[in-house]
């Protein structure tokens, strides 16, 4: 178990990480989501005692970080990849870590095996793809053989198998009882690994609940419905008071029915349908509709590829672009 209490960072003026509070539970994936610059990193870093919270508390399993002995048999983490000694081979970084928390050589072997490092193991970190670079961190995590595991984009860089494998691995990690926290911006790749979500945004905590709840509370649900009697079916929905919403694509759209309640109103009226189907939105629209106030850093969308790019604060603005200018909507904060 994580625990989080009132933890807050602040960089000079900036505030990184704003009075958090929640805890990470075992048995579970939590998911740890948060729009560009949110806090997410700084959290983590200060869970594993890299940063120094300015106010709050992490407990590891009860405990300070610092005050845990060897470290990597508690809590194991995938924080940044390419946080590893270049020159060391595979084998060597690992072996490293495990002397340091006295973790007997052979689990080196194990854990390169687990994350199909084997082949490689000889050979320096620096010459690794990224991908490799996520599994040798990934090894790292492992080593300890720890309670509780936590992942800073763990997908970055794997390929499709890759990242299949790493799904399953933080399944069966929390299947095992261990507490997982998984960080992502792949929020089809959450959708599908992780049961419980942690939200924040600009370093506050924006939701701390299951998926479904997350989902449900933060999109629409609706039925989605076709039929070759259209006109018809609308003058009925119209006669029941049922507001429809028109597609353009000669669907009709209908919220806060059950399927089942526009089946049977349109099998009373001898109305044929070709569709029939309850819609739930994503996850990653449920996540931008939550986190649409506090993302910090928007992306222009209507501008013409090269056309300039904004001004830096104090420098003079270049002469407009034909059509929307680049910058009309980009803005921060
Ligand atoms: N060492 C630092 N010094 C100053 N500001 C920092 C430092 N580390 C992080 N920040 C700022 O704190 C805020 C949170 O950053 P953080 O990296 O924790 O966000 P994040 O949610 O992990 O973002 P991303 O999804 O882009 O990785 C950002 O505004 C960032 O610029």
């Amino acid at each position: 178990m994580i625990e989080v209490e009132g933890l807050t960072k602040r960089y000079g003026e900036k505030m990184a990480v704003n009075q958090l509070t929640f805890a990470v539970r075992p048995g579970i994936v939590t998911g740890f989501l948060g729009p560009n610059g949110a806090g997410k990193s700084t959290t983590m870093r200060m869970m594993l005692g890299l940063d120094r919270p300015t106010a709050g508390d992490v407990r590891i399993d009860g405990e300070h970080y610092d005050r845990l002995k060897d470290p990597l048999t508690y809590i194991g983490a995938l924080l940044d990849a390419k946080a590893m000694h270049g020159g060391r081979s595979a084998f060597n970084h690992l072996l490293c870590l495990a002397q340091s928390n006295g973790i007997p050589r052979g689990r080196v072997h194990e854990v390169l095996d687990t994350v199909g490092l084997t082949a490689v193991a000889k050979k320096k970190a620096k010459g690794f793809s990224l991908g490799m670079g996520q599994r040798l961190g990934i090894a790292g995590a492992l080593l300890g053989d720890p309670r509780i595991l936590m992942f800073d984009e763990p997908v970055n860089g794997l390929d499709p198998e890759g990242i299949h494998w790493i799904r399953n691995l933080m399944k069966s990690l929390a299947a095992q009882g261990r507490t997982v926290f998984v960080s992502s911006h792949l929020m089809s790749e959450m959708a599908l690994t992780a049961d419980h979500l942690v939200v924040i945004g600009q370093g506050r905590l924006l939701a701390d609940t299951s998926m479904a709840d997350f989902i449900r509370e933060n999109s629409r649900s609706y039925v989605r419905i076709r039929s070759p009697q259209r006109e018809l079916l609308l003058d009925v929905l119209h006669r029941d008071g049922i507001v429809v919403v028109e597609t353009g694509v000669g669907t009709l759209e209908v919220d806060g029915y059950r399927p089942e309640d526009i089946g049977e109103l349109a099998a009373r009226n001898g109305i044929t349908l070709h569709e029939l189907s309850p819609q739930q939105a994503s996850l990653e629209e449920a996540f931008m509709q939550l986190t649409a106030e506090s993302v910090e850093y928007h992306a222009h969308t209507g501008a013409p590829l090269g056309a300039p790019p904004p001004p830096l604060p104090g420098e003079q603005p270049g002469p407009p672009a034909p059509g929307p200018r680049w910058g009309n909507d980009w803005k921060k904060g």
